[in-house]
C-alpha cells in the first residue's frame, strides 16, 4: 500500500467578485513506503495547500487523497494519527512552556497516558538532540533548536508519515544541516517524508524523488539523478563582443536552442547537444571573439526553466 495516494486532486478558492482560483488544477502522485519524496514550487504554486489537504486541515474541493489507505476526508482520525505535520517558522511553540513541557502538552493531545508521556517525551527529546535543554523556556531557542522541537512534536504519534513543509527555513546552514541529518535517520528508520522546499540542492540531498509543482500542477517527477541527467545534456555559452553576423550564424547552428544578448552585451548561447557547443566555440574563436565562457546550467536553473521562468531548451 502506498504511503500517500493523491488522485485527480483540485482545490478551488472561493474569490469575492471574481473567478474561482484553482490552486490544485487535478495533481496526482503517489509516494510508497519508505520513500523521501521532495515537492519544489515557487511562491504561489499550490504546496501548501497540498500539505495542508494531507493533513486533513483543508478539503479537496474534488479528487482523493490517502495516507497509508486513509481517506482525509472520511478518516480524518486515523489520517491524523497517521500523519506528523512540521511547518517551517517560528509559530506553533508554546515559547513560555519548556521543550519538555510543550511536547508533554502535545503527547497528551494524543491521549498518551502520563507515564508513557514522560516516556516518550524523553525519547524524542533524545532523538533531536535537545535532551541537554529539556527544561529550558522554548522562547529562549534559537531557530534551529526551535525547528528541532518542532520536529519532535511532529514524532509524538511515532506517525508513518511525515510532512515538512520548508523545515530549514530561515536557518543558519549548521543548523539547517544538523536537521538534515536528522531527516536522514528517519529516513533510515522507515519514515515515509514529504518535504516541500523553495531550495533544489536541499531537496536533491534528501530525496529519493522530486516532484515541481507550479500553479497547481505537478510538472514532472523524478530522481534527483534523472534530473541531474536532464540537466547535463545542456550547456551553455557566454561571450562577449559578439558582432550581429556572428550572433545570426551561431543561431542557425544545428541545437542551438536559444541565443539572448543580455544586459551589458553578454551574449548567451544555450545548446542541447555537445557538437552544436563545440561548433559555437568554434565559430566565435574564428570571428576574432575571445571572451568566451563555457558552462553547464544548475539544477536551480533547470527547475526554474522547468516552472516557466527562464529560456533553457529543456521539453516538458
Ligand atoms: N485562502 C485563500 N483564498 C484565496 N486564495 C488562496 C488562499 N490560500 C492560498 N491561496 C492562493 O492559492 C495559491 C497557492 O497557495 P499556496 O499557499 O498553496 O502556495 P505555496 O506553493 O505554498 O506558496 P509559498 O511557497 O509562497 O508558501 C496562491 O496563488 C495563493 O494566493
Amino acid at each position: 500500500m502506498p504511503a500517500l495516494e493523491i488522485t485527480d486532486l483540485t482545490r478551488l478558492y472561493r474569490r469575492k467578485g471574481g473567478e474561482d482560483f484553482e490552486a490544485l488544477a487535478g495533481v496526482d502522485l503517489t509516494v510508497p513506503e519508505g520513500e523521501v519524496h521532495g515537492l519544489l514550487g515557487p511562491n504561489g504554486a499550490g504546496k501548501t495547500t497540498l500539505c495542508k489537504i494531507i493533513s486533513t486541515v483543508l478539503l479537496p474541493t474534488s479528487g482523493t487523497v490517502r495516507v497509508l489507505g486513509h481517506d482525509v476526508v472520511t478518516d480524518t482520525h486515523a489520517v491524523k494519527l497517521a500523519l506528523g505535520v512540521v511547518f517551517g517558522g517560528e509559530k506553533g511553540l508554546y515559547e513560555r512552556l519548556t521543550a519538555r513541557q510543550n511536547l508533554d502538552f502535545w503527547a497528551g493531545a494524543y491521549g498518551l497516558s502520563r507515564r508513557r508521556r514522560r516516556a516518550r517525551v524523553g525519547e524524542l527529546l533524545e532523538r533531536v538532540g535537545l535532551d541537554g535543554r529539556a527544561d529550558e523556556r522554548a522562547g529562549s531557542f534559537s531557530r534551529g533548536m526551535k525547528q528541532r522541537l518542532h520536529l519532535a512534536r511532529g514524532l509524538v504519534s511515532d506517525p508513518g508519515v511525515l510532512i515538512l513543509d520548508e523545515p530549514t527555513v530561515g536557518m543558519d546552514p549548521v543548523a539547517a544541516r544538523d536537521f538534515r541529518a536528522l531527516v536522514h535517520e528517519l529516513r533510515d528508520g522507515g519514515t515515509t517524508i514529504l518535504l516541500t522546499t523553495h531550495d533544489m540542492a536541499e531537496a536533491a540531498a534528501l530525496s529519493d524523488r522530486v516532484s515541481l509543482i507550479d500553479r497547481g500542477r505537478l510538472e514532472l517527477t523524478e530522481s534527483p539523478g534523472t534530473i541531474g541527467d536532464l540537466v547535463s545534456a545542456y550547456e551553455r555559452v557566454d561571450a562577449r563582443g559578439v558582432p550581429d553576423h556572428v550572433r545570426d550564424r551561431i543561431a542557425a547552428l544545428d541545437g542551438v536552442v536559444s541565443v539572448r544578448e543580455d544586459q551589458g552585451s553578454l551574449v548567451r548561447v544555450e545548446t542541447e547537444q555537445p557538437d552544436a557547443t563545440l561548433a559555437v566555440l568554434r565559430t566565435l574563436v574564428d570571428s576574432g571573439v575571445r571572451d568566451v565562457a563555457r558552462s553547464r546550467p544548475d539544477l536551480e536553473e533547470v527547475y526554474l526553466h522547468l516552472v516557466g521562468r527562464r529560456g533553457m531548451g529543456v521539453d516538458r
